[in-house]
Formats: C-alpha cells, sequence, structure tokens
C-alpha cells in the first residue's frame, strides 16, 4: 500500500476509486465500505484508495468536541493495508483546509487522485460546514462524470452500527459487544514502564504500560486481554484502575499479568487487546486476598481463545 499525505508530488494516473471518511476504529461499517472499493476496483481495473485525515477534523472545527479516538493511525494504516487498499492519503486537516467547499473537495480529488469513482456511507458530511451530502455528491457526479457508491447502514441488532455506539459500550465495560463490530479487537497501545513492584513480590508481575488520553480508555475493572508483545500475541489479565487495595491510588493506571511469561519488559512496546470484562476494581482486605482473587481471575483467562489478528 502506498501512504501519501498532502506533500505528495506524484501522479497517480492509472485512475482510483476512492473511499472517504474518518474510519475511527474501523468498525463493520467501515468495512463494507473498504471491501466495496477494493471489490470495485479491481473488477474496473483502477485502484483502491481511501483519502482520510490524520487528524480528527474536530480537532480544528470545534476542538471541545472531539472525541476519544478508538484507534491510532499506525493500526488504521495496518488494517486498510491488509484489506487490500492500494493507496492511502492521510492528510492534515488544518484551518485553511476546512475553508474547502464541497465541489471545490471533490473537483480536488479528480485533479490530484485522478478519482473516477467515489464510496461513501449513506450519512457522509462534507466541505466546509458539512454544507456537501449524499444528495450534493449525486448531482457532482452527473456534472463531473465519475461513479458513485452510496452503501446503505451496516445494522447490529437492529441499530446502525457507528464510532459513537462502539465508544459507548466501551466506556461501560461492553467491551466483548464492542469487539463483535470491530475489524479487530479494541486495542491500547504503549509503552512498558515501571511501577511500584509489589506485582512480583506477590507472585504477579504486572507490566504497567504508557497511555495517551487522546484515546478511549476503557472502564474502570479488570479483563481478559491479549498483549503484544516481542512478536507474539499472549493471554493476560489487565487492570484498568487505581489499586485501592495497595494504595490510595491517585493516578489510574494499566497494567496486565502475562501468563505464562517471565521476561524482563521495560521499555518495550505493547499493544494490549481488550477481550473481555470480568470484574470491577476491589478494594480487598488484605494482599492475601488480592492474591486468592488474582489467581482466579488467570485461571478464568488461561480457558479463554487468542484473538486472531491481521
Ligand atoms: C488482573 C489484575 C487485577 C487486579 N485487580 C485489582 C483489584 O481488584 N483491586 C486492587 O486493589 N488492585 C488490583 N490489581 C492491582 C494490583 O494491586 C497491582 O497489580 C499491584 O499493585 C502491583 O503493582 P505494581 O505493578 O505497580 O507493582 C489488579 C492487578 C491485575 C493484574
Ligand atoms: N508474566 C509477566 N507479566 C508481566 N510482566 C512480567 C511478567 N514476567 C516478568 N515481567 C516483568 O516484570 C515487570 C513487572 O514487575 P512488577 O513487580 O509488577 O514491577 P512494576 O511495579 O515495575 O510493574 C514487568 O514490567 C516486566 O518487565
Amino acid at each position: 500500500m502506498i501512504v501519501i499525505d498532502e506533500t505528495y508530488k506524484g501522479e497517480l494516473n492509472e485512475g482510483t476509486y476512492i473511499a472517504l471518511g474518518s474510519f475511527d476504529g474501523l468498525h463493520m461499517g467501515h468495512m463494507s465500505l473498504i471491501n466495496r472499493v477494493v471489490d470495485e476496483a479491481l473488477a474496473d481495473g483502477v485502484k483502491s484508495m481511501v483519502y482520510t485525515f490524520k487528524n480528527h477534523p474536530l480537532t480544528v472545527a470545534k476542538p471541545e468536541a472531539v472525541p476519544k479516538l478508538l484507534m491510532d493511525n499506525e493500526q488504521k494504516l495496518h488494517l486498510l493495508e491488509s484489506s487490500g487498499i492500494d493507496v492511502t492519503a492521510m492528510i492534515s486537516f488544518t484551518k485553511g483546509y476546512m475553508m474547502t467547499g464541497p465541489e471545490e473537495f471533490i473537483t480536488m480529488l479528480m485533479d490530484k487522485y485522478n478519482a473516477k469513482g467515489i464510496v461513501v456511507g449513506f450519512n457522509y458530511k462534507f466541505g466546509y460546514k458539512n454544507r456537501g451530502n449524499v444528495d450534493s455528491l449525486r448531482e457532482l457526479s452527473h456534472k463531473y462524470g465519475f461513479k458513485l457508491m452510496v452503501l446503505e447502514a451496516a445494522k447490529m441488532d437492529e441499530a446502525v452500527i457507528s464510532s459513537t455506539r462502539i465508544r459507548d459500550l466501551i466506556i461501560n465495560g461492553h467491551v466483548k459487544d464492542a469487539n463483535t463490530m470491530l475489524f479487530e479487537p479494541f486495542m491500547l497501545r504503549g509503552t512498558v514502564v515501571g511501577g511500584r513492584k509489589i506485582g512480583r513480590k506477590i507472585g504477579f508481575p504486572t507490566a504497567n504500560m504508557t497511555y495517551d488520553n487522546k484515546y478511549l480508555i476503557p472502564k474502570i475493572g479488570v479483563y481478559y486481554t491479549n498483549i503484544w508483545v516481542r512478536g507474539k500475541l499472549h493471554r493476560g489479565i489487565s487492570s484498568v484502575g487505581y489499586n485501592p487495595t495497595i494504595d490510595e491510588g491517585q493516578r489510574l493506571t494499566i497494567e496486565t499479568y502475562i501468563l505464562d511469561f517471565n521476561e524482563d519488559i521495560y521499555g518495550e512496546e505493547v499493544r494490549l487487546y481488550f477481550m473481555e470484562y470480568m470484574r470491577g476494581e476491589v478494594k480487598f482486605e488484605g494482599l492475601d486476598a488480592l492474591i486468592a482473587q488474582l489467581n482466579k481471575d488467570r485461571d478464568y483467562a488461561a480457558e479463554k481463545e487468542l484473538a486472531h489478528l491481521l
């Protein structure tokens, strides 16, 4: 897959079909657009392309309304590439860019990327003040002669699948339900950092990881997770919380005990996949009670399946 940004000066002279959207989380609705653009491009002998933004448009248009994100750009690019997309344009959304009107946006796609077709979802809005929609796209497709494909809403349990719906599930602990709508399980990326060094003393060393508040943090509690570290996926049990048994935790930590694992991984980059909410965080009477519970958590996780990642 070729990844380009606003500085791209080359020419895409083969012709492209372009899927438009911000694609946060890459859920099944997004995937239907991605699959469609890949299939149609193959059938018509053009390149499949995704045009998206490096930063959420609301970071410029309305910073106080930016949602917590479900996915970082690195993971988005990885999944788009795995889906067979030929070209992804990941563009910085700026104040100047925001002024682009609907028609200007579409003619830019035709001039710069040789767009022969556009794929969007039923509720797609675009251009300055969101003045463009599916109806104006239809008019523009007649005026300029490109192929327009508008896809129906993908649904689960009779309700439309959306990034907002998935965020709500995750902040309420329903990660398993959220994952059924996602291309890959919900994941946070971070670096393993030092903690209080108590974990190893109680027989449960935990890899504490950094996190970025730009991304969604699941509900406080304990999860069955999968953790990708040093090129391999492992089962884990993770705590998202304040560790009330050990200290009056001021700071939220995300820490994982990795099953059947004994390596020093300080400084390693990890990806933590949230598979299932197991229980809430408890303030135990003492360490023995915490250890007894951790043994149960581990035994439960040991029986679970590992995710299949792309
Ligand atoms: C799967 C898991 C579940 C946990 N559940 C709780 C809990 O319910 N209550 C609590 O106070 N601490 C809980 N902890 C946090 C432990 O107290 C924590 O791992 C311990 O403070 C070690 O911290 P350290 O890595 O900074 O040394 C949990 C940790 C893990 C890995
Ligand atoms: N099974 C394991 N799960 C998690 N971390 C492990 C495991 N085995 C060894 N480690 C290492 O031990 C560290 C955690 O030990 P711990 O005593 O909890 O220290 P800290 O408080 O610094 O997290 C991890 O960061 C990792 O380097």
